[in-house]
């Protein structure tokens, strides 16, 4: 199934770059690209080990109410050079209007090069469901009770 993502560009963007795009039929997550304004585009972004910084989109969106959309890490990048998102997944609500960033981190040793263009991340469409939170006296009884983090061991 899909639903409409509208995507705005927003001032100083590169429309030429490629909205988020599905590599394969049935991918789960539409890569998405860096898009730096114009000042930015020949140097790009140089993350040293360590840091992490704002990749912008180049483009605002607006997600139908009831879906969110993840932004999560590429495998490739993360195996091949340490790249992760700082806070994956990346929430991006239904009722955001602004830039939309990707928070990228480098885990790795050695200094990553970010290009224009280039495919950072990858944006999952997914259903949400609010919870509605409520102070009560007793929680019903369950065989793991309060075991947890790591109670069952480790095979
Ligand atoms: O990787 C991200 C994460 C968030 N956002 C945008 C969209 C999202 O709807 C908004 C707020 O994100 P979040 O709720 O995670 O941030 P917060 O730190 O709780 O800020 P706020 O108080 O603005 O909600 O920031 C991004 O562009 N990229």
């Amino acid at each position: 199934m899909s639903v409409e993502i509208k995507i705005q560009w927003l001032d100083g963007a590169d429309p030429e770059i490629k909205l988020p795009s599905y590599e394969t039929a049935h991918a789960a997550g539409g890569d998405v690209r860096a898009n730096f304004p114009p000042e930015m585009r020949a140097e790009g972004v140089t993350l040293e080990p360590g840091a992490r910084a704002l990749i912008p989109t180049g483009f605002a969106m607006e997600i139908p109410a009831g879906y969110e959309v993840q932004v999560r890490p590429r495998s490739g990048l993360a195996l091949k050079h340490g790249i992760s998102l700082a806070n994956t997944p990346g929430t991006i609500d239904a009722d955001y209007r602004g830039p939309v960033g990707i928070i990228l981190i480098n885990h790795g040793q050695e200094p990553f090069h970010v290009t224009h263009g280039e495919r950072i991340g990858q944006m999952v469409v997914a259903p949400v469901v609010q919870g509605a939170f409520s102070v009560v006296e007793d929680l019903t009884d369950t065989a793991r009770g309060a075991g947890g983090f790591g109670s069952t061991g480790r095979k």
